[in-house]
């Protein structure tokens, strides 16, 4: 593997699930890592995703530099042509040459600017990365997708061994406007899986149908909620009215009651999640989050060890 920017990157999904299922019962599998050296670039904060891939990284027997660009790194100016007169001393041609440099492999967080949609669907900083990087870039969240966090969340929904279950992928209201990275990522996973797939959210959160184009809109969360075995929550800001806030509806808001209409539902979230205005504390204990946030180890793992292979 090459990169992992999306599923695309991935030759074959059920194998690379069942070897992140490998990885959780066999932690300590081999030291492909051994003297390798995973590079972590942080234009964004972090918990699991750093944590995660630090663990796995160590159990590959890599050792790991990471960075929080603009905090304990230079800042990056990441456009061409710009002159450099403001707040960003160092440019993303010589940083990413420089750190890919310095590592076996390159690691990048870089959320979406929720600006211009033009820019960030184009994936211009991660895309910037890739050509500059003369090492395989692993995406860590992207303007547009997460795949770390999909891979997990399908070796998750594997592990409750349902046959073709219903999934709903459930917007739910948010102080702030966040990007479609989870969404459109989980969506463009789950929806090669036999799972049916709907996705409930009030008018004008519509994704970009690239990643919902093979699922159910319901705009009826109830409705969406009858008889589903997974429901999986998230806040977005707007696709078409681009990076906007359109509702902080507290009635979508998952309670104790809406999961009763499921099929006795898992309720699965990629944190960080604000509780009592994405789920209520009731729902948020009696959910699967934490194994589905200790898994990210076994997924990155799992990726880790797919693009060292492909270095060997
Ligand atoms: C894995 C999720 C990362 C990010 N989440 C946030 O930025 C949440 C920030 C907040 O709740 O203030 C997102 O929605 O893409
Ligand atoms: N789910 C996830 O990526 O969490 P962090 O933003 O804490 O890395």
């Amino acid at each position: 593997m090459k990169q992992f920017t999306s599923i695309h990157d991935v030759d074959n999904v059920e194998a690379l699930i069942e070897k992140a299922l490998f990885f959780k019962q066999n932690p300590i599998h081999s030291y492909l890592g051994e003297r390798k050296v995973l590079g972590m670039v942080f234009f964004n904060p972090s918990l699991r995703t750093r944590m995660s891939t630090q663990k796995a990284a160590y159990n590959l027997g890599m050792d790991v530099i990471a960075l929080n660009a603009g905090a304990d790194g230079w800042a990056i100016e990441t456009k061409d042509g710009v002159i450099m007169d403001g707040d960003k001393p160092e440019h993303i041609n010589e940083a990413v040459q420089i750190m890919s440099s310095y590592c076996d492999l390159l690691a990048v967080r870089t959320f979406a600017g929720l600006q211009n949609r033009l820019a960030d669907y184009s994936e211009a900083i991660l895309t910037k990365f890739i050509q500059l990087s003369k090492v395989p870039v692993l995406s860590l969240e992207s303007a547009t997708l997460h795949p770390l966090q999909s891979l997990t969340d399908m070796m998750t929904i594997k592990e409750l061994g349902i046959k073709k279950p219903k999934v709903v992928l459930t917007w739910a209201p948010h102080p702030k406007a966040l990007p479609q990275a989870v969404p459109n990522s989980f969506l463009q996973w789950v929806t090669k899986s036999d799972a049916e797939v709907v996705v409930t959210h009030p008018e004008g959160y519509e994704l970009d149908i690239q990643f919902s184009q093979d699922c159910k809109i319901e705009y009826d969360q109830n409705k969406a909620f009858e008889g589903a075995d997974i429901v999986y929550a998230k806040n977005w800001s707007s696709y078409s009215a681009y990076g906007h806030i359109l509702s902080t509806d507290r009635s979508w808001t998952v309670t104790k009651e809406k999961m009763a209409l499921t099929n006795n539902a898992s309720f699965m979230h990629c944190l960080p999640l604000r509780r009592n205005m994405i789920a209520t504390d009731e729902v948020v204990n009696n959910s699967v989050v934490i194994n589905q946030a200790g898994n990210r180890v076994w997924a990155a793992q799992a990726v880790l060890n797919e693009m060292l292979n492909y270095e060997k």
